[in-house]
Parts: C-alpha cells; sequence; structure tokens
C-alpha cells in the first residue's frame, strides 16, 4: 500500500481546534500521513490567545530537515508562521528540498484578535514564500493586507485573486468565511485561467475555530495523493462544511469543529 505523507509547519493551538492539531486531524481524517514541524507554541483556547512562544528559526529548521531527509513529503502546507526571520528559514529549506505541492495559508489574526504574525513579517510573506506557493488560502481580511485592496464584492474577490496571481502564486483560492452573506458560504479559485467557485449553506454557529487551518489541511492531504487543486478544493470544502455542522459544542468561546464528521458523513450517504 502506497502512503501519502504530509507535512504541517504551523503554530500548535493547546486548545486543539486550529493550527498543528486541526492539521494533524484533517490528514488522518484523509488517510494522510502526517508530519510536523512547530514554529510557536500559542497558549490557546476557545476564548482566545493567552500567550505565544514562538521558536527560533534553527528549531523549526531542524524539523523540517528530520521529516524530509527520513520520512518524505509528499504535499505540504504552511499555517502560523509568526515572524520574518521564520519565513525565510523556512522558505529557504522548502527551495532546498524542491518541495512544490506547497500550501500557503497565510494565517494572520486569531479569532479573538491576537496576532499570529508580526506586521513586518508581511513583506518576507509576500516576496520569499507566496513565489513558492502551488496554492494560496487566504481569508478576506488576508487578501486584503496581502494586496492592498479592499473587498466588498465579488468583482473585488477576483481582482484581489488575480493580483496575487501576479505575485507568483500559481492558484489562489479566497475563502468567504468572513463575508457578509447570510445564506452562503462561497469560496472564490483563480488558476492563472479561470475562476471557479465553490458555495455551501451558511451555517449559523460561533464554534468555527479553526475552519481555515482544516480547509488548508484537507487541500494540502488531497494533493498529496495526486489530486487536482480542483477536486482537492471541492472535497476541502464538502469536509469543512461536514466538520461545521456537525457542532461539538466545547469550550465556551469560538469551540472548534468536528475533525472526524467527513468520513461519518461520506458513509452514510453512500
Ligand atoms: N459559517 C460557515 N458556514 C459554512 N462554511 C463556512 C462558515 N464559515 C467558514 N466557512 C468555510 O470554512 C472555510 C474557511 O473559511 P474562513 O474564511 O472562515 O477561514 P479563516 O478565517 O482562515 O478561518 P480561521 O482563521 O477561523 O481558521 C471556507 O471554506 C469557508 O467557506
Ligand atoms: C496556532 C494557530 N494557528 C492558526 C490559527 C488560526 O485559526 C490559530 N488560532 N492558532
Amino acid at each position: 500500500m502506497k502512503v501519502y505523507k504530509s507535512l504541517t509547519i504551523a503554530g500548535s493551538d493547546s486548545g486543539g481546534g486550529a493550527g498543528i492539531q486541526a492539521d494533524l486531524k484533517t490528514f488522518q481524517e484523509l488517510g494522510v500521513f502526517g508530519t510536523s514541524a512547530l514554529t510557536a507554541v500559542t497558549a490557546q483556547n476557545t476564548m482566545g490567545v493567552q500567550d505565544v512562544f514562538p521558536l527560533n528559526p534553527d528549531q523549526v529548521i531542524k524539523q523540517i530537515h528530520s521529516v524530509g531527509s527520513d520520512i518524505g513529503v509528499d504535499s505540504l502546507k504552511t499555517g502560523m508562521l509568526f515572524s520574518a526571520e521564520i519565513i525565510s528559514a523556512v522558505a529557504r529549506t522548502i527551495r532546498e528540498f524542491k518541495w512544490e505541492k506547497l500550501v500557503v495559508d497565510p494565517v494572520m489574526i486569531a479569532k479573538g484578535g491576537a496576532s499570529l504574525l508580526q506586521q513586518q513579517a508581511v513583506a518576507a510573506l509576500k516576496q520569499e514564500l507566496l513565489p513558492l506557493a502551488m496554492v494560496l488560502t487566504p481569508n478576506i481580511p488576508e487578501a486584503e493586507v496581502l494586496t492592498g485592496l479592499s473587498i466588498k464584492s465579488e468583482e473585488d474577490k477576483r481582482e484581489a485573486a488575480r493580483k496575487l496571481h501576479g505575485m507568483g502564486v500559481k492558484n489562489v483560492l479566497v475563502k468567504g468565511g468572513h463575508e457578509d452573506d447570510r445564506y452562503q458560504a462561497t469560496d472564490l479559485l483563480f488558476d492563472g485561467d479561470g475562476f471557479y467557485t465553490f458555495q455551501s449553506r451558511r451555517i449559523a454557529t460561533k464554534n468555527t475555530h479553526g475552519t481555515g487551518c482544516t480547509f488548508s489541511a484537507a487541500i494540502t492531504a488531497e494533493l498529496a495523493k495526486g489530486a487536482s487543486i480542483h477536486d482537492a478544493a471541492a472535497t476541502a470544502k464538502t469536509l469543512i462544511q461536514a466538520a461545521i455542522e456537525d457542532d461539538l459544542n466545547i469550550g465556551s468561546g469560538h469551540g472548534p469543529t468536528n475533525h472526524w464528521a467527513y468520513n461519518r458523513k461520506m458513509k452514510l450517504n453512500r
């Protein structure tokens, strides 16, 4: 049996809903062996981020080398990277290993408003990491920071996606979770040629902690198995919909989604 492997380079969420924990659970749900390189430890729960302890770039790089030199990497994703120094070191290492199936989730701010990326690191993200990305998955506020555009309409989303593609990203997937739409959650993919939308019913819930991490981890796992970006995005959208729908209601703030809901839903639909 061929074993597919995905690596996540991201922060730890002690609350288990986002970051490395969400990524590994999602890889598992999609039948992919998950490995990780931690960039930071956060003390975090459904109420917010209580503290952030970044690792130094050498500590991050050593973990990536340990995984890359022995276990192997079919695809990888980045999440919380925190500083320009970590971004530069990670970009250098990805170039060294010549990994191509890279999903960059440009994590900037946690739900409660805590900063997961230093402001001065945005330039490094744009210059060093975006040109290596096979897929970039910004939410609307992240797409605004990266492009300097204000995104209010579907056409604005398209313009932002075109601009990000111009920065060297092969496929741009602008997520619609933050949109002011009561009925639909619509994600937009631009592959350099055409636009594709992935739409679902918007679920009325406060328990959406880690949706972005889970969504980009699902894309990463599907790419490892050889899926096209279009198919990977479709699977990720189905998985995140099932995970949000199956409300766990953990904690008293923004709770996590259910990372094992997808397979159960697929079995029921069979
Ligand atoms: N209430 C909702 N109902 C259905 N789908 C949703 C909802 N909120 C988000 N999504 C979907 O979840 C995925 C992640 O989108 P979102 O824009 O919330 O990412 P994010 O802001 O990076 O998440 P986070 O920072 O909380 O991890 C997208 O596919 C989006 O359409
Ligand atoms: C560690 C970590 N990564 C990403 C996010 C974004 O959801 C978070 N809240 N925490």
